[in-house]
């Protein structure tokens, strides 16, 4: 088994080509004002120019408009979206992308809610539920609540960070994860070694072998 792992919120180029370097599966863009990591459509060119091919780049939006999308997707080469605001599944499948849908979850029917509303997402993302915030809050959630099988493809996301994520995958079987404030040193500005321990902390699930033989 192998943790497919994104890093969200970065807003500097150094952050985004260490966290590939490690590994990492996707980086996350914030195009949402309300946020502290929220870049700029000239920031999100710079970052996604400087990182190597087949790291998966993630536009992150909260409840913007149809139009404000449709322009950072004419300039920003995205290959996912997240929505992580209350976005309906009809206004996420609009784009042409594959979309993930962020879930704040109170309790288990929030997730058997939104599995039966986001049919099409590429996955559901499950985080904290905080009142007044859609994320990047450092919570996290009772991991148990989450039901042993789930028919679509899901992230467990809120409040993971190098110290928690073994505990945390262990207890909810997760195949992939989304960490943001949790390797931090300060919103926005990524941490090498925190990155660098988040990585190390989940290759102990890694089956991929460096054998060399025939
Ligand atoms: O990080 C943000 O600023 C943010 C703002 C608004 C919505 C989502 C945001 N980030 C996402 O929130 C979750 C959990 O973050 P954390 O690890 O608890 O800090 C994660 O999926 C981020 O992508």
């Amino acid at each position: 088994m192998n943790i497919r792992t994104k890093i969200c919120g970065m807003t500097r180029v150094e952050d985004a080509q260490f966290a590939a370097q490690l590994g990492v599966d996707a980086i996350g863009l914030i195009f949402f004002a309300g946020s502290k990591r929220c870049v700029t459509i000239g920031q999100a060119q710079t970052i996604v120019r400087a990182i190597a091919p087949f790291v998966t780049v993630v536009g992150l939006f909260v409840n913007a408009r149809a139009d404000e999308i449709e322009d950072v997707l004419a300039k920003v080469p995205l290959d996912m979206l997240q929505f992580h605001g209350d976005e309906n599944a009809e206004f996420c499948r609009q784009f042409q992308r594959p979309y993930i849908k962020a879930v704040r979850v109170q309790n288990r029917g929030d997730i058997e809610t939104a599995a039966a509303v986001y049919t099409d997402a590429r996955a559901l993302l499950f985080d904290a539920a905080v009142s007044g915030q859609y994320g990047g809050t450092g919570q996290s959630f009772d991991w148990q609540i989450l039901p042993s099988t789930l028919v679509r493809p899901w992230v467990l996301s809120g409040g993971l960070k190098p110290e928690n994520i073994v505990s945390a995958i262990r207890q909810s079987n997760a195949l992939a994860i989304d960490v943001c404030s949790g390797v931090e040193q300060a919103p926005g500005v990524k941490d090498k070694q925190k990155m660098q321990d988040l990585m190390s902390a989940i290759s102990i699930f890694s089956t991929r072998s460096v054998d060399s033989g025939c």
